[in-house]
């Protein structure tokens, strides 16, 4: 194995008889976003508890930072941050002993990097400084959800799993939250994966997307590098004596000057855009299903 973040060489896991994973491989580099996309009941939470070693897979090769984690021991999960779906506990505590109590934790593990993060400083990374002295019951489900992320970072992690992290969250958090993923990233080059039901998410934070459908991943790539896999419809707009006007077409450079040659100096507010991630997740998360019958 190569010594990436993650390595997954034909991953399978069956629930009784039924099979949810049917030989899932991919692999993630230092300081990359990974987002899962899927259909419900695709396997990504599988998939993650199995890397988080929380759950046993039935068969094939899995590394996390070097580690199987079904063998995973204290000092490796002390380097894993995990951002679960939802999590409703300790409402009496206040934010701020809450960060520190966990934080404790991950003082004895400080390896490469200083462990836990400093309160103060957490705090207004997630932007919970207002919020330090709240008790946790008395959140709003943002600020609620922006704790869970300070929960799963407090440790510094080298590798980040977040579970559809911004569920809840308005456009003003979402974006901040995009931030933070941005800043962990490239700040303190921490690995994450994550899985969202929000393509445009996807595309905002995805360093690569991977579908996962049929119990396999079907395309891996950027949005960009996913609609040219998919050899779909380009979209060409255009507009002509103020009128706009709307194409589709497998081969757009040969539209794109075939409707120069016959309007030329009319033609105005050009734009070719690949089809959306929407209509090339669709499109593969059909095929897929269509073929695992
Ligand atoms: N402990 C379990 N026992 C039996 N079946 C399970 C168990 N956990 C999950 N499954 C089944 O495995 C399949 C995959 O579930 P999983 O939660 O991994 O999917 P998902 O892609 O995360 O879905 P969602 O997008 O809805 O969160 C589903 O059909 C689910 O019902």
């Amino acid at each position: 194995m190569t010594g990436a973040v993650i390595e997954v060489r034909d991953l399978r896991m069956s629930y009784g008889p039924k099979e949810v994973l049917a030989g899932v491989d991919f692999t993630a580099r230092r300081g990359e976003v990974l987002v899962l996309l899927g259909p419900n009941g695709a396997g990504k939470s599988t998939t993650i508890e199995i890397l988080e070693g929380f759950r046993r897979r039935s068969a094939g090769d899995v590394r996390v930072l070097g580690v199987d984690p079904a063998r995973g021991d204290e000092p490796w999960r002390a380097r894993l941050g995990v951002v679960l779906q939802s999590w409703r506990d300790h409402g009496k505590w206040r934010v701020r002993e809450l960060l520190r109590h966990l934080g404790a934790y991950y003082a004895g593990y400080s390896g490469d990097r200083e462990r836990p993060w400093p309160v103060d400083e957490l705090l207004d990374v997630v932007g919970l400084t207002e919020s330090a002295g709240t008790r946790i019951a008395r959140l709003s489900g943002g600020q609620r959800r922006r704790l869970d992320v300070a929960i799963g970072i407090v440790g510094r992690p080298e590798l980040l799993f977040l579970d559809e992290p911004t569920v809840g969250f308005d456009p003003e958090a979402r974006r901040e939250f995009h931030d933070l993923v941005h800043r962990l990233t490239d700040v303190e080059e921490t690995t994450v994966l994550l899985t969202t039901h929000d393509l445009d998410e996807a595309e905002k934070l995805a360093d690569r997307i991977l579908i996962l459908a049929g119990g396999r991943i079907v395309a891996g790539g950027s949005a960009d590098e996913l609609a040219r896999e998919v050899a779909g419809e380009t979209e060409v707009r255009w507009t002509r004596d103020g009128r706009r006007f709307v194409h589709s077409t497998g081969d757009a450079t040969a539209f794109v000057r075939e409707l120069f040659r016959q309007h030329d100096a009319e033609i105005d507010d050009l734009e070719v855009r690949p089809s959306s991630l929407e209509e090339t997740y669709m499109k593969l998360v059909r095929e897929a299903e269509g073929s695992a019958r």
